[in-house]
């Protein structure tokens, strides 16, 4: 990428688009491109051919997509499904018919069978059975990178695909029955210990491993991936650490300095019980995260006490 050239940000709103933006901006990119899903709804593919013909970007980051925790997605399902298919069948087509240079779709680890061995090695991809409470958007997310697999493999497109890890940080969804949980605890927390409330709600059993990247690295890696990697599959990205749900909770409770206690909600769903990605192809091309839990999770407090009307009426 060069630092004129035209480069699309789909879903520059989001946590992920955000943080990529952010990062190009400080970089000193001057073309970038941006909509909105009101001015560009990217399930529309007229619309979508319409704005590639019109903008005509060279390079596009693919972070917009329909998304959210545990609960979101195992209540609609045919909505995570349909949407996140059309969007990626939309961009990346699109990106093939207007000569995009080379485009990074952004998946996740909910990809890979839910009892797959671990840590979680690209090449487990369709080799079992889906996690339930997120196989619909499991199955969009695979579908977007056979697009672009077979993109590359058919008309030589420079189409790749990076899995994250689950993310938090800066501009994260803090809305209780949508988000994810790290932002869901750091918000029950904050608003318990202000409100002086004896226990917090934890989710399901609390021993569900899970694993944390700061959405600041996860940029790093974004602009890493696009500027030196093209290869075909699936490339994780995460820390190679994981923790559990509980073990979760007490880190939050720590940065926010809430000492009531912790009660687990065994009616609400656990999901995968672990998921944690092998992150050596990542490292032997060369890239690390080099943010901590610790220091994430006290930026991420940090943004949220700052901008938390505007957290909270985003979603
Ligand atoms: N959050 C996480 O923990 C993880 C996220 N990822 C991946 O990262 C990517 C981005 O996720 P994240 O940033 O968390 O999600 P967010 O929900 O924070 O942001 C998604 C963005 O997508 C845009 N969008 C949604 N639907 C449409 C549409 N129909 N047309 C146009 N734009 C649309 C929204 O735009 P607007 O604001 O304008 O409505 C929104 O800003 C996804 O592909 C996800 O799979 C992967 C692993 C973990
Ligand atoms: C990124 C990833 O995110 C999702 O998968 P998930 O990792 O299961 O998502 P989650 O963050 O919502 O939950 C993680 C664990 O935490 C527990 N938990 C406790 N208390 C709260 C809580 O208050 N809120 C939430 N949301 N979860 C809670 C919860 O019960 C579960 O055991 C999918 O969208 C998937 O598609 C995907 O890609």
């Amino acid at each position: 990428m060069e630092k004129t050239s035209r480069i699309y940000v789909a879903g520059h709103r989001g946590l992920v688009g955000g943080a990529i933006l952010r990062r190009l901006q400080a970089e000193g990119y001057t073309g970038l491109i941006t909509r909105t899903s009101r001015e560009l709804d990217l399930r529309d593919q007229a619309a979508v051919r319409a704005f590639f013909a019109q903008e005509r970007p060279e390079f596009v980051f693919l972070a917009a997509a329909k998304v959210g925790g545990i609960l979101a997605n195992s209540t609609y399902p045919a909505q995570f499904l349909y949407d996140n298919l059309m969007i990626a069948a939309n961009v990346i087509h699109a990106s093939h018919e207007h000569g995009v240079r080379k485009l990074l779709n952004l998946g996740s680890s909910c990809i890979y069978p839910r009892l797959a061995p671990q840590p979680l090695r690209e090449e487990y991809l369709l080799t079992g059975p889906l996690e339930e409470t997120n196989r619909a958007y499991a199955v969009a997310k695979i579908a977007a990178i056979e697009l672009c697999d077979h993109y590359r493999a058919q008309y030589g497109s420079d189409f790749i695909s990076a899995m994250p890890t689950n993310l938090y940080g800066p501009g994260d969804n803090f809305d209780l029955q949508g988000s994810h949980v790290l932002p869901a605890l750091l918000r029950k927390m904050i608003e318990a210990k202000e409100a002086h409330a004896p226990q917090v709600e934890v989710w399901g059993s609390g021993t569900p491993l899970r694993e944390f990247l700061y959405v600041d690295d996860l940029a790093d890696a974004s602009l890493f991936l696009m500027e030196r990697v093209s290869e075909a599959g699936p490339i994780n990205v995460g820390t190679g650490q994981d923790l559990s749900i509980r073990d979760l909770a007490q880190v939050i409770a720590d940065a926010v300095g809430y000492t009531g206690a912790l009660v687990f909600d065994a009616s609400k769903p656990d999901g995968t019980p672990r998921k944690l990605m092998d992150v050596s192809r990542l490292r032997a091309l060369g890239w690390e995260a080099s943010t901590s839990l610790h220091d994430g999770v006290a930026r991420t407090l940090a943004w949220y006490l700052a901008h938390r009307a505007e957290a909270l009426a985003a979603h």
